[in-house]
């Protein structure tokens, strides 16, 4: 749990982050969305004590963040950062083993830890471990950038707009490994980010921020039904409410029994992308699979219908 109790930060006159109190409930993701400046990096940096709050607590596990030594928070809670920060003169298997050696682990279990990361992100160890960052793709260098800051295995990982620099098809692969990554792990994940989309589609629950308030603290299905300030609400962005309200759910959660023509939908993907599959084919229904091939019912367009309207 992460407990941020009335914490401001002051650069002169100016408060860049006013007052904020949440409590981030363990082994789930909270975005932080808001417009340039609002002060959401500034947020997540006094958690690991890059940046000193002038005032107010964070506790992490009931214990305030000021009674650890920087050096041992910093090495216990993952840091991943657009841009990946990775060390270029170090191989990515030194790269990622970074925290493991400062904290004296033997060789045996940090190359297991290198090869078990690797392998996640769908990158050889082989092939990968031995190579510099200069030899990867972006994307692969963020996905390393990202298993660095795993590879100690911290409960907590600070997120900053991570995938700000990928292309929307390697940023999509990004989340879904993310996703993967934190069912696997069980890790508390705060993500700065600027991007709604990228908000709905990871945020358990999503923190907006404006001029250094948090201004709404909830989950994305209570902020597109009760936006808290006209600011919120076009931050998410009216004309796309009901696709987001899509988004948040699987189409495996509309199954209705019955028969569809035509190529299935997996079931774990989003009735959004259900409703786009109905409409490009121009099918009513679709058959829905299991993740074994198996088909488990269908999805129909009149049912995404309801789904998408205005919850009561
Ligand atoms: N070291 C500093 N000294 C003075 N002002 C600062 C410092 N760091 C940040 N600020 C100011 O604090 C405000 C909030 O910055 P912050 O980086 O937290 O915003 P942000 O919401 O993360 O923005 P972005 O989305 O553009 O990254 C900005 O106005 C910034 O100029």
């Amino acid at each position: 749990m992460i407990e941020f109790e009335h914490i401001t930060k002051r650069y002169g006159d100016t408060a860049v982050v006013r007052d904020v109190s949440m409590a981030v409930a363990p082994h789930t993701v909270t975005v932080v969305v808001g417009t340039s400046g609002s002060g959401k990096t500034t947020l997540i940096r006094m958690v690991n004590r890059l940046v000193e709050p002038t005032s107010g607590i964070i506790r992490i596990d009931g214990e305030d963040n000021r009674s650890v030594p920087e050096f041992e928070l910093r090495r216990r809670i993952g840091y991943a950062i657009q841009g990946h920060g990775l060390f270029p003169h170090r191989t990515v298997a030194e790269n990622i083993a970074t925290v493991p050696t400062l904290l004296g682990w033997d060789r045996s279990r940090i190359r297991a830890k290198v090869e078990e990361l690797l392998t996640l992100f769908q990158l050889d160890p082989d092939f990968f471990g031995a190579r510099y960052p200069h030899e990867l793709s972006g994307g692969q260098q963020q996905r390393v950038g990202v298993a660095r800051a795993l590879a100690a295995e911290p409960n907590l990982l600070l997120m900053d707009e991570p995938f700000g620099a990928l292309d929307p098809i390697i940023r999509a692969k990004a989340q879904e490994d993310l996703i993967a990554i934190q069912k696997h792990f069980g890790t508390t994940i705060i993500l700065v980010t600027h991007d709604m989309e990228e908000a709905f589609r990871l945020a358990n629950k999503i923190a907006v921020m404006d001029k250094g308030e948090v201004v709404q603290y909830a989950t994305p299905e209570e902020m597109l039904v009760r936006p808290a300030t006209p600011f919120v609400e076009e931050l998410i962005g009216a004309s796309e409410r009901p696709f987001r309200l899509l988004a948040i759910e699987r189409a495996g959660a509309a199954v209705e029994p019955g028969a569809a023509e035509g190529p299935p939908i997996a079931e774990d993907l989003s009735q959004r992308e259900a409703l786009s599959e109905l409409l490009w084919s121009g099918r009513e229904a679709l058959p829905v699979a299991a993740s074994d091939g198996s088909i488990v019912g269908r999805l129909s367009l009149d049912s995404l219908i309801r789904r998408a309207a205005r919850p009561r």
